[in-house]
């Protein structure tokens, strides 16, 4: 397709955006802007976007659509000074902010003058930030919610997605209450317990300063979320505080139901509470991206020698499949650990998982 497109927030998501759409639509004019001009000069640098704009003004005059990839309160700011522009007659605005309702609320002041706004949130991010994070793979088999306002119309709605087909996402509307439960629940408030967890550890350090240390497997993937931009979350947690005060009330609940089955060591409770837990979270999509898992990894049960690691990186190699991260989970003194391997995309990870198992005979799992 051809137009212009005009970037607003150059970091992780929009940049990985750019990159989306430029692979998918090669007549396409990507045009950029950063308040952070180092983030500017890098997307263009690195080819993210074609254009670099100098302002807001400038770049959203002659756009067809325009995506605001700032934090989720910059990103009210920035509507509210769109709407004070003379834009394109038929310009189609969105977000990607992580929040939807006070953003929907706020774009009214585009519909007033006629101007479409269609909220977006691709469900697929990373704990990293900025435009060198960026990676037009980033959303693949990811959700990506929408939620139109009432006078954005369906075909507009279909243009955006077409703009947007190079994510390869799986698009769904919801209104806008849904997605601040629904994310609320499986993305922000998570953020918020990761986020406990580690300053639980932290003030135990001072107790035990082997505390750190130990600190391995179990902790580090339930807490990796805990490395997220604290900018980031500290603004989704503004917008999204009744939800969240609700969960945080229904979680000290839940915690004071396991307190008790503690006090009363009521044996079978606890497994039930593991067992219901567990079959759960086993049946979780595993394809799909969004919430849980973030990453494709592959958990390897290799043999304590010295050398197995390079052996099986050496397998991977000579197929040229590439991993973009592996760690060991500690295994203390038992003879097998666990290797995770984490690769792009779920074909990367079927290919290594087809080339150890020729090369050896560990076992595997998809975890
Ligand atoms: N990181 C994730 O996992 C994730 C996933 C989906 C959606 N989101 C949402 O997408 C948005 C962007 O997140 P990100 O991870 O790309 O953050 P990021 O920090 O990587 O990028 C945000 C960029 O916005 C720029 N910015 C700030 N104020 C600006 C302004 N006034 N004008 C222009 N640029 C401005 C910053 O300089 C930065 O480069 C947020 O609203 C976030 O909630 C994040
Ligand atoms: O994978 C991560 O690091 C993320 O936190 C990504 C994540 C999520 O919670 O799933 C974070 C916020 C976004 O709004 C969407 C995706």
């Amino acid at each position: 397709m051809k137009g212009r497109i005009f970037v607003i927030g150059l970091g992780l998501i929009g940049g990985s955006l750019a990159l989306c759409i430029k692979e998918e639509h090669s007549e396409a004019v990507v045009v950029g802007f950063d308040v952070n001009e180092e983030q500017t000069r890098l997307a263009k640098m690195i080819g993210v976007i074609d254009e670099a704009a100098h302002s807001i003004e400038a770049g959203a005059a002659s756009a067809d659509v325009i995506i605001i990839a700032t934090p989720v309160t910059v990103a009210e700011q920035v509507i509210e000074l769109l709407s004070s522009l003379p834009l394109k007659e038929d310009v189609i605005v969105t977000d990607t902010g992580s929040t939807k309702k006070t953003i929907t609320d706020k774009a009214f002041c585009l519909a007033q003058k006629g101007i479409c706004f269609i909220g977006g949130h691709p469900m697929a991010g990373s704990h990293k930030s900025g435009v060198s994070a960026a990676k037009k793979i980033l959303f693949e088999n990811a959700f990506y919610l929408l939620t139109p306002n009432e006078t954005a119309n369906a075909g507009e709605i279909e243009t955006l997605k077409m703009w947007l087909q190079g994510t390869k996402a799986k698009f769904l509307t919801v209104s806008p209450e849904e997605h601040d439960y629904l994310t609320g629940v499986v993305s922000h408030f998570p953020h918020i317990i990761a986020a406990s967890l580690v300053h639980q550890a932290a003030s135990a350090e001072s107790s035990s300063t082997l505390i750190g240390r130990l600190a391995a497997g179990g902790f580090r993937d339930i807490t990796r979320i805990a490395s997220s931009s604290p900018a980031m979350w500290r603004d989704i947690l503004l917008l999204n505080r009744p939800v969240l005060l609700e969960l945080l009330d229904e979680w000290q609940q839940e915690m004071s139901k396991v307190a008790r089955l503690l006090e009363t060591a009521a044996a079978e409770e606890i497994f039930n509470y593991f067992q219901t837990a567990k079959d759960y979270r086993d049946g979780l999509p595993t394809k799909e991206k969004g919430a849980i898992p973030a990453f494709y990894d592959l958990f390897v049960d290799v043999p304590d020698y010295p050398g197995v690691i390079s052996e099986i990186t050496g397998y991977l190699a000579k197929e040229e499949i590439s991993i973009t991260n592996i760690r060991i989970l500690e295994t203390r003194e038992e003879v097998y650990g666990v290797l995770v391997i984490s690769f792009q995309s779920d074909e990367d990870r079927a290919r290594a998982e087809k080339c150890i198992k020729h090369y050896t005979n560990f076992e595997m799992s998809i975890g």
